[in-house]
């Protein structure tokens, strides 16, 4: 039997019989206001913040509320099945964790990519790892237990250190690479010019890439100081690829390549052609471009044009609810972003884990409620309708 995520709201019923109130929030309004009182707040508005006026960002969210699930009654849907299955793995549950580059020094201990692994080791969520990390990743594939984590890959400039990287990431385990595309030079995030902070060039998250060989080589003093690194990796870290580096970035590996960032149909379908394993539809929770459209909007043009391909989504995922509505559009497996590193923040491993099992319990309380007790019953005719 699958796992019964629902259970997770039982516990907090129970507790809630006795008088004990949750230890964190049990909304992501509440999050992300407690969030915002326990992060430096220059984290908070990197973080927080988007690009330009943060529209899109905005409408990344909104767009959920176009979408409404059809309740079916007297399906009895005492058990459902979350399985999810993704490059020949058996996920517990179709919820994913998004990279997100400053994680680690969101957590109480500075260490957030080793909590992020260690909740997803608890909750049976695979991670993505970000390139950008403030432990290296062999320490952050580690913690992951039996959970599956997939390395995202920021393609630097340098080939041999893209390898480097690409290489380390299969001996450390992880079991797919995603290739963010939309973020090879950050967009305009008037938030950070307006502090003058950008926590990601500050030198600590870059541990993937001051443990690295090939990384170390090119510095002058590798032992020396730390920002000098950082000048190094300014140097490197953008690589705006195009259609013609896809089969170097495929000779890099066998395991499966994911494309982060693809939202047009037609580069969906150009990206199967190119012999990609899976393609990921999401506008960097709309921190990259404004004033485009909602990631969600282009959801079901990119599962179609993906002809069976996994397609994995995020950005403005908030809710259970949410992620239900993302997976009857088609999406394989759903990414969630801000809201684990809030919980984070407020609490690291504990925090992050609350956040995850809330979004599921949710989502499988929904599917037991409204009569849908598989993922494939949400993708059925009619079980989704624009409202
Ligand atoms: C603080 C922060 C850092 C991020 N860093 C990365 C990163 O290193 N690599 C990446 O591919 N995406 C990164 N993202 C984008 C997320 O993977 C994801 O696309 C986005 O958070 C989804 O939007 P949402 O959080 O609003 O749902 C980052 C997002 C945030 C909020
Ligand atoms: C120079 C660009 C760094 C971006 C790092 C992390 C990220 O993806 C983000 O959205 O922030």
């Amino acid at each position: 039997m699958s796992p019964q995520f629902g259970d997770y709201q039982n516990e907090v019923y129970f507790e809630a019989l006795f008088g004990v109130a949750p230890k964190f929030p049990m909304t992501y309004e509440g999050l992300a206001e407690r969030a915002r009182h326990a992060l430096a707040p220059e984290l908070w508005s990197y973080v927080a913040g988007g690009a330009g006026d943060e529209h899109t960002q905005r409408a990344n969210v909104a767009a959920f509320g176009r979408w409404g699930l059809v309740p079916r009654m007297l399906v009895g849907a005492k058990e459902r099945d979350l399985r999810v299955e993704l490059f020949g793995l058996e996920l517990a549950s179709p919820l994913f964790l998004a990279p997100v580059g400053v994680v680690g020094l969101c957590a109480p201990d500075g260490h957030g990519d080793l909590a992020t692994a260690r909740a997803a080791a608890r909750t049976g969520v695979p991670m993505v790892a970000s390139t950008l990390s403030v432990d290296p990743m062999e320490a952050v594939a580690a913690e992951l237990g039996g959970t599956p984590g997939f390395f995202q890959l920021y393609t630097p400039t340098d080939r041999a250190l893209a390898e480097s990287l690409v290489h380390r990431a299969e001996a450390a385990g992880f079991r797919a690479i995603v290739v963010t595309l939309d973020t090879w030079v950050t967009g305009w995030r008037p938030r950070d010019l307006g502090s003058g902070s950008f926590p990601q060039l500050r030198g600590h998250c870059l541990a993937n890439y001051t443990s690295d060989p090939v990384f170390r080589a090119r510095l002058q003093d590798p032992d020396g100081d730390p920002r000098g690194a950082v000048m190094d990796w300014v140097q490197i870290f953008g690589n705006p690829l195009t259609w013609d580096d896809l089969p170097w970035l495929r000779s890099l590996t066998s395991l499966p390549i994911v494309l982060k960032g693809l939202c047009h149909p037609e580069d969906v379908r150009r990206a199967k052609d190119a012999g990609v394993d899976g393609v990921y539809c999401s506008n960097h929770g709309g921190r990259q471009a404004n004033g485009g459209l909602p990631a969600l909007e282009s959801l079901a043009e990119v599962v179609e044009a993906a002809d069976g391909l996994p397609v994995l989504f995020d950005s403005g995922v908030r809710s259970g609810a949410d992620a239900v509505k993302a997976l009857a559009l088609g999406a394989t497996a759903v990414g969630v972003g801000r809201p684990y590193v809030y919980g984070l923040a407020l609490g690291g491993e504990a925090g992050a884990v609350h956040v995850l099992r809330s979004l599921l319990a949710e989502a499988d309380l929904l599917m037991a409620v409204d009569g849908y007790p598989s993922l494939a019953s949400l993708r059925a005719p009619g079980a989704l309708r624009r409202c």
